[in-house]
């Protein structure tokens, strides 16, 4: 497995300084790989030049390597304003900027859920991503379906509907155990089973529902069993990244050294 994490999940830290004590950070823990979700204060693509400079400067100076952009891709619904721009427009801008960096791998959501969605509603987010699977293919890109709540790739057997009704070789699945148990308090097993074959990326992050919503917490203290989650993938021979999203609520500076400990115990 390869220890990843992402730009923001390491420090709250979003200032112009932020990149060498990420870098820092991250590499003490023995993290060198990096998906590219916040650069400073901005998400990515939508970042700013400056930022992105040294986002690159420092990357090159650590000696980090980027492999994965996560624009926040159809975290929108159908019918909003913002799908025709998610559609035509930040697909391919997300691309073409990961090109300049090497990177091919690109991390989708499962377009959210509506009040006004009908019964042609799944056949259409399942056009939406075959053609982002397509076009990212055309272009030597994989695309990763990262679950999330209120999406249409929100529990286990949503996210394997959807994966087996697109059906692209491009188009495989970010498990996100985290998000999981926040769309539907089930423990992983099961789900795992199914989706396994289609798994890809790994993102780790732990909590538990206090109140009526989900609380993230460090590794090991929350109910998405962790310690599990690594048993069954070292079981399968899982050879991926596994990118740490060490992030709590408010965000510390603890937070990534704290939980790193516990997933190093377990590795
Ligand atoms: O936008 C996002 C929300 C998070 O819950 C998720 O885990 C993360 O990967 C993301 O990009």
């Amino acid at each position: 497995m390869i220890l990843a994490t992402v730009t923001d999940e390491v420090l709250p830290d979003r200032s112009e300084a932020c990149f060498p004590h990420i870098f820092e950070t991250a590499l003490k823990q023995g993290v060198s790989t990096f998906e590219i979700r916040m650069v400073e204060a901005k998400r990515y693509p939508i970042v700013e030049a400056d930022a992105w400079t040294r986002m690159r400067k420092f990357g090159d100076e650590y000696g980090i390597t980027f492999t994965t952009v996560s624009p926040g891709l159809f975290k929108t619904g159908l019918s909003h304003d913002l799908m025709p721009i998610h559609r035509n427009q930040l697909a391919s801008m997300s691309m073409d900027l990961a090109e300049t960096i090497d990177i091919d791998v690109l991390v989708t959501f499962g377009v959210m859920r509506e009040a006004t969605d009908g019964p042609d509603s799944f056949a259409k987010v399942v056009e939406i991503l075959h053609e982002t699977a397509e076009s990212a293919a055309a272009r030597g890109f994989t695309v990763q379906l990262e679950n999330f709540p209120g999406s249409w790739a929100d529990t286990a057997d949503n996210c394997l509907a959807l994966l087996k009704a697109v059906d692209h070789p491009a188009f495989g699945y970010c498990w996100d155990v985290g998000n999981l148990y926040d769309a539907d308090q089930e423990h992983f097993m099961e789900g795992y089973q199914k989706l396994k074959p289609f798994i890809r990326n790994v993102h780790l992050k732990d909590g538990q529902y206090i109140g009526n919503h989900m609380v993230w917490q460090h590794f090991g203290k929350g109910k998405t069993d962790i310690k599990g989650q690594i048993a069954a993938l070292k079981a399968d021979n899982y050879k991926g990244t596994l990118t740490v999203e060490a992030k709590c609520e408010p965000q510390m500076d603890e937070d990534f050294p704290t939980s790193l400990e516990y997933l190093r115990a377990l590795l």
